[in-house]
């Protein structure tokens, strides 16, 4: 039985001038996106490596805890640890201490966030803590947000916790590009891995950090933590630095003398320089060689970076001074850094319909064929879903005059596109034995599926 509101015609009745037609205007940037500018490949799918990669990080958020690990349950409102380094092992130390890093889960927010612990470490006084309210004040794109400190006995010893942001899939520079690879087998012979930086990722590391290293100078404090270990790679070629404050509450002294932290800094980063350009993290050791490998790779700009940060400290020797030894550099990677947000954006233009059509599958999931609802085995074969069922035969069931199926995605993406959008276009629906039509618009469909979807998610169990 049809609902009286709408209009019962004769299958024939398409055939009388009377009849109003309506053309067909297939959206076809529903389907295909014409990426701008030109000078980008022209894809009309995510490129695979950008979906591997959003893929691995969402599924690296949900891994469950290897079963024995014998880690708290519950820690200071963070739940579900996760080592995130090789448990067993050579392990190396930081400044004085043992250290291992946690993926956790906060109870406050369902976020996943980084939990440093520096084991058996007794906090001599809470002042030490002050300084990571500092850190916690800067928000900045290459310094891995720091949120709160806590000392804890949940390990079964006296730990310090620093919680950070998690960014997941992210390694360190040092797994990167310096800790010796395996061999892979290529062109019939297995071959070493190239440990080498390429100059332009080089510059870009090189900027960013220096980047980092402003932005916590300008804020009275000093990184303390730039090291190859420490620096993390969180997407391509996009540096963060980790670690950040838990140096300032282990060594906690309130009368530390700042510039003589941020000149080391600057050492520090003139050695990371070395280590990623000779591809050991002890180069500068042997300083005459580290220059002559330096120099063998990379251009002299790179070296005089580098011997101007790993230098005694001077009057000039600041973190402003090398960007002006540097300013061309940051115009390149300016632009570099626009055409990737243009890339991006390119990128989401043919994601754009995506979420807005799968709701509606969704929907139509749920309610056509659904066996039985509020105690009426012919539910959804009636009233208002009738018309949906319709509507999904006429998306999707449609045949051509030989009886074959029409597997048209335009077509399907054109009328969900006008479903979503309630439009005035009216459509005739037609029933599976052909004994009855309905003509109807995309707004009335539309509103039996909003209210056949409340009624649904009304009687839910969820
Ligand atoms: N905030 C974070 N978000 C995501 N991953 C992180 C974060 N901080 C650290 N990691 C990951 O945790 C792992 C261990 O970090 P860690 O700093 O201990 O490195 P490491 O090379 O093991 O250094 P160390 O020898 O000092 O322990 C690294 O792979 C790093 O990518």
């Amino acid at each position: 039985m049809l609902p009286p509101e709408y209009d019962s015609v004769h299958p024939m009745d398409a055939f009388y001038p009377s009849q109003p037609t309506f053309v067909r205007q297939p959206l076809n940037y529903h389907l295909y996106t014409q990426p701008l500018p030109s000078t980008f490949s022209h894809t009309y799918f995510i490129p695979d490596t950008i979906r591997e990669e959003l893929q691995k990080r969402s599924e690296l958020i949900r891994t469950a805890p290897a079963p024995g690990l014998n880690l708290p349950e519950e820690l200071a409102g963070y739940h579900t640890l996760v080592p995130l380094e090789h448990v067993g092992g050579e392990r190396r130390k930081f400044g004085n201490w043992y250290s291992s890093v946690y993926r956790a889960t906060s109870s406050k927010d369902g976020s996943a966030y980084a939990l440093r612990r520096i084991e058996n470490y007794r906090l001599a006084q809470q002042t030490a803590f002050t300084v990571i309210e500092k850190w916690a004040r800067i928000h900045h794109p290459n310094i891995i947000y720091v949120r709160e400190a806590f000392t804890t006995r949940a390990f079964n010893d006296n730990s310090l916790v620093v919680a950070y942001d998690y960014h997941p899939n992210s390694t360190t520079l040092f797994e990167a590009h310096i800790k010796p690879k395996a061999p892979i087998f290529a062109n019939g012979r297995l071959q070493a891995q190239s440990q080498y930086v390429p100059e332009r990722t080089l510059w870009t590391y090189i900027v960013q950090i220096a980047n980092a290293i402003k932005g916590v100078h300008d804020q009275g404090l000093a990184v303390r933590t730039i090291d190859v270990t420490k620096v993390l790679i969180t997407g391509k070629n996009r540096i963060r630095i980790s670690s950040c404050g838990i140096v300032d509450v282990l060594t906690f002294d309130a009368r530390q003398d700042m510039a003589l932290l941020q000149q080391e800094d600057l050492v520090m980063f003139g050695r990371l320089i070395f280590a990623l350009c000779c591809s050991n993290i002890a180069a500068i050791g042997n300083m005459q060689k580290a220059v002559d490998t330096l120099s063998k790779n990379y251009t002299n700009d790179v070296k005089n970076v580098a011997l101007f940060l790993v230098t005694k400290p001077g009057p000039h020797k600041s973190i402003g001074h090398l960007f002006d030894m540097i300013g061309s550099r940051l115009l390149i990677e300016m632009d570099e850094m626009q055409n990737s947000v243009d890339r991006l954006e390119s990128e989401l233009m043919s994601e754009l319909e995506n979420s807005r059509l799968v709701r509606l599958l969704c929907k139509m999931g749920f309610i056509n064929e659904r066996p039985e609802f509020v105690h009426e085995p012919r539910w959804s074969e009636t009233g208002d879903r009738y018309i949906i069922k319709l509507f999904r035969d006429y998306v999707f069931h449609q045949v051509d005059e030989n009886g074959n199926p029409v597997v048209n995605l335009s077509h399907v993406l054109t009328c969900l596109s006008k479903l979503d959008a309630g439009t005035d276009e009216r459509i005739m629906l037609v029933s599976r034995d052909e004994q009855s039509c309905l003509v109807v618009s995309y707004k009335e469909i539309k509103a039996c599926m909003d209210s056949t979807f409340s009624d649904l998610a009304r009687g839910s169990s969820s």
